[in-house]
């Protein structure tokens, strides 16, 4: 059976290094980090993660902001609000939480916010720098950053000569993730709808990394014997056991059945979620420390 990999007690460790960082850049600079966050509409997941960033942002010691926008905002009224938090000194990142309604065209929202600010690491600046390996001074988006944290966990820093396999070329985690990898001296493949014979590539992964969308699509006997199993997956569904309209969280890989071949696998919930979480804090407290002059933090 595989080893669970904790994904919460590895946020918290995350997120006490972020609180004592916070507290010495006060200390010292009285700086506080501020983090504000943007959305627009009223998607009911959207909110709850949305208010999950803000308790976690307080609870760092941060300054934090949520503006919370009507649906119909227009895509000028948003840019405006970021051109107001680009040059507001009390606040070191933005997170403009996506999906955005229809009418607004989140490419523009996105390369809008200042690249020093993008804790997200959506802007093409950052992308750019984590693509050409000038990570002292990038931003990584969190959900790839944090899932890596949790592979060093069990395999170390560096990983040469290692198979992944990441399923999912988004650019919000499949891209950044593959990069990630490759930077760690992987040997990296990416999969896709259009992938052939996606059991059998998975099969030669050391590290499989799940960010399809689809629940428990990635089945027990795509797992190589020992391998690393992240699932970044989400995936909301109908659990009648639990009661009538109930629901519950499942990941992207059908964890029992993969629990018995991997090595070591992430839990949904519990798994790369809360790293999400501690990593946004992390990217804050670091645009800080950067802003302040001070040297990088390291995570
Ligand atoms: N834990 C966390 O903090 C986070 C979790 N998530 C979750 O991760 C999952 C992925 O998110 P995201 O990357 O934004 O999703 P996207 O929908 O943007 O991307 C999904 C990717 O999966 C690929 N795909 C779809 N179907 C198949 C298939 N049958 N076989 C192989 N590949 C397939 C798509 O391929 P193609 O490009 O060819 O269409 C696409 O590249 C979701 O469940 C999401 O909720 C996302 C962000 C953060
Ligand atoms: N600009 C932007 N940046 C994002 O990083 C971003 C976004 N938009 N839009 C939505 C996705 C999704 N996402 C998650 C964060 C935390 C959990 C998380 O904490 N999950 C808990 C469970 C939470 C629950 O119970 O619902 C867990 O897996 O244990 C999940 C998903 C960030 N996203």
């Amino acid at each position: 059976m595989a080893d669970i990999i904790d994904g919460k007690a590895v946020a918290e460790d995350v997120v006490s290094r972020v609180k004592s960082l916070a507290a010495e850049l006060k200390a010292k600079n009285g700086v506080v980090p501020g983090l504000a966050v943007v959305i627009v509409g009223e998607d009911p997941a959207s909110q709850v993660y949305v208010s999950s960033k803000g308790k976690k942002a307080k609870e760092c010691g941060f300054h934090s902001v949520q503006h919370t926008l009507p649906a119909e905002t227009t895509e000028r009224d948003l840019l405006k609000l970021i051109d107001e938090l680009n040059s507001d000194d009390a606040i070191h990142g933005i997170l403009v939480q996506l999906p955005l309604p229809k009418h607004i065209d989140s490419g523009r929202i996105i390369q809008a916010i200042s690249p020093e600010k993008d804790v997200d690491g959506f802007h093409f600046v950052n992308v750019g720098k984590l693509g050409t390996g000038e990570l002292e001074t990038a931003f990584v988006p969190c959900t790839p950053a944090g899932s890596m944290l949790l592979i060093e966990r069990v395999r170390g820093k560096d990983l040469s000569g290692l198979n992944a396999v990441v399923v999912g070329r988004s650019n919000i985690v499949g891209k950044p993730m593959a990069n990630l990898l490759l930077a760690a001296n992987c040997t990296v493949t990416i999969a896709h709808s259009r992938t052939k014979d996606l059991p059998a590539l998975c099969r030669t992964a050391d590290i499989l990394v799940a960010a399809v969308g689809r629940p428990e699509m990635i089945k027990g006997d795509w797992v190589n014997p020992g391998a690393t199993v992240i699932d970044v997956g989400i995936n909301r569904v109908p659990a009648p056991e639990k009661g009538e309209g109930k629901g519950k969280l499942v990941g992207d890989v059908a964890f029992d059945e993969a629990a018995k071949n991997a090595g070591a696998i992430t839990p949904v919930p519990g798994g790369v979620g809360p790293m999400t979480i501690a990593l946004l804090m992390a990217n804050t407290v670091v645009s800080a420390y950067l802003r302040a002059g001070l040297a990088r933090p390291t995570f």
